[in-house]
Formats: structure tokens, C-alpha cells, sequence
């Protein structure tokens, strides 16, 4: 049996990146995938495709996360096509690199809108659709190695991602009743478009690969295994939780 047989996982910002690779890799893992995308209908459809060759069923849903009715309607079209929901993985993000002290507050609120209220919203409308269901989920929450560190033009981000490791740690409270798991991933610095910009600096990168011991960057399909793992029944004791996927960037201090 597959670790995510007969589950329905949900994913937001699957168009792209970790998220992608997360619905693939649960799709491989045996679950009907619903996505949720922002803008790009053609790579939506090409998850979609993905998840299809891998087996399962997949729908990919447009709407920005940002907004609160997006998160039901989410819900909605998954119960719609799947007849329920097991997992959320609220993956969708932006990381605008900027400067403090002139940090435009349109980028501030915006940053927090998507990446803060988006995954709250998502976590609360999926949440209130497991309680109902009566047989536990889980809830699974991209944050980052940023919820443990600054970075000096992501004053905006790091808050973010340090709240939703916080959220998941509030909801692994108040959801334990209902057997929803709550857990974050932690990743580091992983090769997608999100940073593309900032590592197009040769310098740059350079540094960041030489601070982790496994010696390179993550790529978004390093963080498929530590997802489908806190999706699965192998995770079922394990809530509130949060799981550093960064080849060891953190701990190596000196
Ligand atoms: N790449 C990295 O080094 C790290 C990324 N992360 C987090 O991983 C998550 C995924 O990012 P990546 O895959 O790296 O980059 P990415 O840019 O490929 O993925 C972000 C996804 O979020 C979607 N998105 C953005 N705004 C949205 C909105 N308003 N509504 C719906 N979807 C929206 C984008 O369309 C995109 O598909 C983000 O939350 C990011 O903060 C965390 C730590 C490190
Ligand atoms: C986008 C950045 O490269 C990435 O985002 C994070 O959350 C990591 O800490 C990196 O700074």
C-alpha cells in the first residue's frame, strides 16, 4: 500500500516550485491531488498532468491565496471533485527582496497577506472541513530556516514564516481533539523561482552553497519526501511540530 493511498491532498501554489513538487510527490505517493494556482493556467495544467501520469486524480483551482473566500471555494471544488479533504499543504509564497529602511508598505502588507492571512485562511477552511469529516487530517505549513533567522532584505518575509510555524503550533492545540496533525517543513535555501534573482549573483551563491554541510543548494523535490512523510499515517504522533529541510544550513554556525 502507498503511504497516501485513498488520501486527498490539497496543495496551494502548486503551479510552481516546492508546491509542484509536493503534488507530484503525493500524487506518487498514491493521493487525489487538488492544486491551487495564482495566474499560470498552462503550468497548472501541467501539475495536473503530472499527477494524472503518476495514477490519481487532479483539479487545479485559480485564486490568490490573499484572499479569505479563496480558501473556501478551495475547500469547496476539492469536496465537489474528491468528495473530501485529508491534507492541506499551505505552500503559496513571495519573498519581494527589499531594503528596510525604504521597504515600501504595499510590499509589507502584500508579503503578509499572502503568505501570513493566505495560509491561515487555508489551514482554517480545511480544518473546519476535517472536524466535520469526523476522521482527522493533517495540516502542513511551508515556513522556512527564516522562521529561525533574519535576512536583511526579507524583514517583511522572515515574520511571515516565523507566524505560520506558530500557527501550526497554536492549531496543533486546538485541532489535537480532532486528530489534525499540524507541522511545518523548514526549508533553506532551495533553487526555485522565488530566489532566482537574488542567486543570479554568482557571489552569492557561491557563500550559501559552501555554509551547507551537504555541500549544494535543495532543489523543490527535496522537500516531497519530508511533506508526504508528515501527510502519512507514518507521522501519526507526530503534531506541532516543525522539520528543518536545509542540508544542514542552520546548525552550521562555526
Ligand atoms: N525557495 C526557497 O529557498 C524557500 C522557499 N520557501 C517557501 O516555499 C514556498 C514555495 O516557494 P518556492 O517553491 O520556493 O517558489 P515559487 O515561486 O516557485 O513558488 C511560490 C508559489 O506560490 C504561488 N503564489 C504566489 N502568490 C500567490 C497567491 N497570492 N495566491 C496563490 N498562489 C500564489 C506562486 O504562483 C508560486 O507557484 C513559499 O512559501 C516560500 O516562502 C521557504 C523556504 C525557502
Ligand atoms: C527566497 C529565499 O531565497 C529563501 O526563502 C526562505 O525562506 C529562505 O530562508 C531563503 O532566504
Amino acid at each position: 500500500m502507498k503511504l497516501l493511498e485513498g488520501k486527498t491532498v490539497l496543495v496551494t501554489g502548486a503551479s510552481t516550485g516546492i508546491g509542484r513538487a509536493a503534488a507530484v510527490g503525493a500524487a506518487k505517493a498514491g493521493a487525489d491531488v487538488v492544486i491551487n494556482y495564482h495566474s499560470r493556467d498552462a503550468d497548472a495544467a501541467a501539475c495536473v498532468a503530472e499527477i494524472e501520469a503518476a495514477g490519481q486524480r487532479g483539479l487545479a483551482v485559480k485564486g490568490d491565496v490573499a484572499a479569505p473566500e479563496t480558501a473556501t471555494e478551495f475547500v469547496r471544488k476539492a469536496v465537489e471533485a474528491f468528495g473530501k479533504v485529508d491534507v492541506m499543504v499551505s505552500n503559496a509564497g513571495i519573498c519581494p527582496f527589499h531594503s528596510f529602511l525604504d521597504m515600501p508598505v504595499e510590499t509589507v502588507q502584500r508579503t503578509m497577506q499572502v503568505n501570513l492571512l493566505g495560509g491561515y485562511f487555508m489551514c482554517q477552511a480545511a480544518a473546519n472541513q476535517m472536524v466535520q469529516q469526523g476522521h482527522g487530517g493533517a495540516l502542513i505549513a511551508v515556513s522556512s530556516i527564516s522562521a529561525l533567522v533574519g535576512g536583511e532584505y526579507q524583514t517583511h518575509y522572515t515574520p511571515t514564516k516565523a507566524g505560520l510555524h506558530s500557527l501550526m503550533q497554536s492549531t496543533a492545540i486546538a485541532l489535537g481533539r480532532h486528530n489534525i496533525r499540524c507541522n511545518s517543513v523548514l526549508p533553506g535555501t532551495i533553487l526555485t523561482e522565488i530566489n532566482k534573482d537574488d542567486l543570479a549573483d554568482q557571489e552569492k551563491r557561491k557563500y550559501m552553497e559552501g555554509r551547507i554541510p551537504l555541500g549544494r543548494l535543495g532543489e523543490a523535490e527535496d522537500l516531497a519526501g519530508p511533506i508526504v512523510f508528515l501527510a502519512s499515517d507514518m507521522a501519526a504522533y507526530v503534531t506541532g511540530a516543525a522539520l528543518l529541510v536545509d542540508g544542514g544550513a542552520f546548525v552550521n554556525l562555526q
